[in-house]
């Protein structure tokens, strides 16, 4: 099948799909596959586009996955449509950015039952931004309580799109799907290019597949790509010979080129995804273009912590394990490290706290690794008295305050939309973590406020905390505006009266005695009770600023089984020693693996 390479330009359209989580993205995307024939009903009866386990449970996608689709329409001609799909959270909005530089519009699902949700907006204003034609598709209209008028009217109060012909589906019947795809075709424009200019091709993402080797994305803004073509990547500058061109249907077809305007797949016997950068212009090894894409942006990570095995042995399948990972993912970086409490493990950086999360699940959940991850830390400037600076990105190898002329960290700009309702305590969130208020407007019923922030606050739990607060309804997107001096001190944490690294941080001075006080209580319940007692303190260098105490207790699982059955009590001390496994030792006190993930959650405060 290579006859889809001389679709025409006029008949291509790339789109991608904004929705709320739940709203019927992936349903709908299946549909649009099932409906145009790529694949048959039994393929279909598993969600195709959400392809990771975690990513599904999460309700997320990470990677981005793009299917091409022949759809021929009412006017009688035949169209080629790629549908994008893009990941949708923060700590991607680079690569979110890309894909949606590669398409020319997109749908904009909303729930009839549930309206227009605060999430949505931050997606939609993104499309905005890239000039996309958005084509608004209220969906689940079979639901009983689908309400499509006020749907129509939140579309055009909040969003601030017109919506009187907005597409009625339900992609759980099928009702309304071939109107989606008459709308594609009509509304959103094709693209535009110059086929005889030079190759121009932007990565839009890459991913590591056991067969093929790295396969990369593209979107060919002008010119032609060719299997046997030598081309070349300029933001790494490396050439590679194309050895496969093809799409996805979504079962892979290989083909011949892929022409101006298109969105297809190529291989080049890449070996790992660190050598491609998302946003890289491809283009011709000889005779290429001069002036590389737009946008391109080095993909670095903020957040950086590290991970420990619990169990000493487990070292070397660790490093194997993120090596694995890393094939898949190069914005996440890792570096071996020790430390005297914890052993040997790995200091890591990623793109933000969610990021951390995913990876530290799938080793623990793909990898069956026992990790200990200690405090997130971002990476700070220390300015020596010699007037050498220094890059930190781990609270350990903080210097002697003696040696610190002044510290910088970085800073955020934050925009937040939230309903009226919340906006009161989510300002009070931003106040807390030392926001600065920047603007403050409204959109229909809801809030958009601008915060500056600094990093180091958010890094910690401050999604979460915004999510519980506004019940799911606030949205949060942010960029990096740079580093800004601070008042910087590193607070350790005494168990025992033995230091324990891994929840020692940097914190701002005017919160860490609150910091430090919030982190001994929440340990004193994490921290199981021994047969002495022990002392909970934060401190600045050799002040104490806050301290708990957890009383002695004698603790002996089988004592309720007195006269009971041997193998009862052996399998009760069993369970016992498994238990203990998971704690790591400080001096003589055992600290369970999930009390330092857990301590870091600030909670209330
Ligand atoms: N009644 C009804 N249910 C629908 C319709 N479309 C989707 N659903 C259901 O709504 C739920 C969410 O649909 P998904 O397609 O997974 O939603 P999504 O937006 O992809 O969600 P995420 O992948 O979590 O972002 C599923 O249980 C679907 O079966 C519809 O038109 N009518």
């Amino acid at each position: 099948m290579t006859s889809a390479s001389s679709t025409p330009l006029a008949n291509i359209r790339n789109f991608s799909i904004i929705a709320h989580i739940d709203h019927g993205k992936s349903t709908l995307a299946d549909r649009l596959i099932q409906e145009t024939g790529g694949l048959t009903a039994r393929e279909m009866s598993e969600q195709l586009l959400d392809n990771m386990d975690i990513e599904r449970e999460r309700g997320i996608t990470i990677k981005a996955q793009t299917v091409r689709l022949h759809y021929t329409a009412q006017d009688g001609e035949t169209y080629q449509l790629n549908l994008m799909d893009t990941p949708g959270h923060v700590d991607f909005a680079y690569e979110v950015s890309r894909s949606l530089a590669a398409c020319e519009g997109a749908l904009l699902v909303v729930d009839a039952a549930q309206g227009v949700e605060a999430q949505t907006l931050a997606n939609v204003y993104q499309s905005i931004e890239h000039d996309h034609e958005i084509v608004p598709v209220i969906n689940k209209v079979d639901l009983p309580a689908a309400d499509v008028e006020k749907v129509r009217q939140e579309i055009e109060d909040i969003v601030g799109l017109p919506a009187d012909d907005a597409v009625l589906t339900s992609a759980k019947t099928g009702l309304g799907i071939a109107d989606v795809l008459e709308a594609v075709v009509a509304r959103i424009p094709p693209p535009k290019g110059d086929a005889d200019a030079p190759l121009k091709a932007m990565l839009v993402d890459s991913w590591y597949d056991p067969y093929l080797g790295v396969v990369i994305l593209v979107r060919i803004v002008e010119g032609t790509l060719k299997k046997g073509q030598q081309v070349k990547f300029m933001q790494t500058g490396e050439t590679h010979l194309i050895d496969r061109v093809g799409c996805f249907t979504p079962k892979r077809i290989e083909m011949t080129e892929l022409n101006v305007g298109e969105i297809g797949f190529i291989t080049a016997q890449i070996k790992e995804v660190a050598q491609t950068r998302v946003g890289d212009t491809i283009t011709s090894a000889k005779n290429g273009t001069a002036a590389p894409l737009p946008g391109f942006k080095e993909v670095q990570p903020v957040v950086f912590c590290g991970m420990f095995p619990i169990d000493a042995a487990d070292f070397e399948k660790l490093r194997d394990s993120l090596g694995k990972l890393r094939l898949n993912d190069a914005s996440f970086q890792w570096e071996a490290e020790s430390s005297a409490a914890l052993g040997f493990g790995f200091r890591c950086g990623f793109l933000g706290l969610l990021h951390l999360e995913i990876i530290q699940e799938r080793l623990t959940r793909e990898y069956d690794l026992d990790l200990i991850t200690t405090a997130p830390s971002v990476v700070y400037k220390v300015h020596m008295t010699n007037g050498e600076l220094r890059e930190l990105h781990n609270p350990a190898d903080m210097p002697d305050p003696a040696h610190v002329a002044h510290m910088e960290e970085p800073w955020i700009e934050a925009v937040i939309y939230v309903p009226d309702d919340y906006l009161g305590s989510i300002l009070k969130l931003c106040q807390d973590r030392r926001g600065i208020q920047k603007n403050l407007t409204y959109v229909g019923g809801r809030a958009q406020i601008t915060y500056e922030l600094p990093l180091n606050e958010v890094v910690f739990d401050f999604y979460d905390r915004l999510k519980s607060i506004s019940r799911g309804y606030a949205s949060f997107d942010y960029h990096q505006i740079g580093y800004r001096e601070g008042d910087l001190v590193k607070m350790n944490i005494l168990v025992n009266a033995e230091p324990v690294d891994a929840l020692s941080m940097v914190v701002h001075r005017s919160v860490a005695e609150s910091r430090g006080r919030g982190l001994c209580e929440r340990l004193k319940d994490l921290i199981p009770r021994h047969l002495f007692k022990i002392p909970i303190q934060a401190a600045i260098g050799g002040k104490v600023i806050a301290r708990e105490t957890i009383s002695a207790m004698r603790k002996d699982v089988t004592a309720k089984c007195y006269g009971g059955d041997i193998s009862r009590k052996k399998k009760l001390l069993e369970k016992q020693k498994k238990g203990k496994a998971k704690m790591r030792q400080y001096g003589n006190v055992d600290i369970p693996q999930e009390a330092f993930i857990a301590a870091l959650r600030m909670g209330e405060e």
